[in-house]
């Protein structure tokens, strides 16, 4: 069966989109994303996107890793996906029901409330989540976020100097976290402005992360290190996030359609 797809990226974290609101496709095993997902011997990918039909929203996002583990949320690709459909949406996800307004060269994503309960992140057991006691070498003091999807987020004086290839997968597959976890280094720069760099669930270093940099601007907001909106300035370019206690994320930033294509779905088992 011939699959066509749309490779998508918002600020170099890309995806395979593929739309099965109007063709039906076989059930995705594990190893399947991964195929796809490959760079060396798939289509490539840090992300593997299915657009569903949804009774709860103009449709449904279902969210592959690299590693072929299904996920809650995708900043990036929710502004992809939004200018792939062209027009205001609520899109369904395993985390939540989003909001997309596509803009110019980009997208706005309204998202719900983030979390902050030990349980919500989840952590294996009870602790403050604005201000974890655990490290690992030089990161320690951590803050924890449920955005749809978990993330651990750590200040550092310099995001460069952290061996981030190192640290991440052990931190990412550390038994604190039950459901593993989204790895974020951060220096905040100014009362406006945020440098991270993430090691991804499932994923590992990638260009840039949406939910990531929502979980690192939210944090340094609840420690009054920044103000609402804040850029948050990812290797693959900058996103503005805007958030208040007890309301809604708001993320805006582009998100670009790369190119078109079409695959054999047995060729990737
Ligand atoms: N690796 C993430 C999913 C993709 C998140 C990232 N690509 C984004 O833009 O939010 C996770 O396992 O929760």
């Amino acid at each position: 069966m011939r699959v066509p797809f749309t490779k998508m990226h918002g600020l170099g974290n890309d995806f395979v989109v593929l739309d099965a609101r109007t063709q039906e496709l076989p059930a995705l095993e594990r190893s399947r994303v991964a195929a796809i997902s490959d760079r060396q011997t798939g289509i490539g990918c840090d992300q593997l996107i299915v657009l569903e039909p949804s009774e709860d929203a103009d449709f449904r996002m279902r969210i592959y890793n690299q590693d072929g583990g299904e996920v809650e949320a995708c900043g990036n690709a929710s502004r992809a996906v939004a200018i792939l459909h062209g027009s205001d949406a609520r899109i369904e996800t395993a985390g939540g029901i989003l909001s997309v307004s596509p803009a110019a060269g980009g997208a706005s994503v309204q998202m719900d409330e983030p979390r902050f309960g030990w349980n919500d992140i989840p952590l294996a057991y009870a602790m403050d989540t604005l201000a974890m006691p655990v490290g690992w070498d030089m990161l320690d003091d951590p803050g924890a976020v449920n955005v749809g999807n978990p993330h651990v987020v750590f200040f550092v004086d310099n995001t460069d100097t952290i061996p981030l290839d190192r640290l991440g997968p052990e931190i990412e597959n550390d038994p604190l976290f039950p459901n593993r976890v989204n790895v974020n280094v951060a220096t905040v720069e100014s009362r406006k402005r945020i440098r991270l760099r993430v090691w991804e669930r499932g994923a590992g270093l990638t260009r840039a992360c949406g939910t990531g940099a929502c979980a690192t601007a939210i944090h340094a907001m609840r420690r009054k290190l920044v103000d609402s909106p804040v850029t948050v300035a990812l290797p693959g370019g900058e996103l503005v996030i805007e958030w208040r206690e007890g309301t809604s994320i708001r993320m805006t930033g582009p998100a670009t359609e790369s190119f078109r294509g079409s695959f054999e779905w047995d060729d990737y088992a």
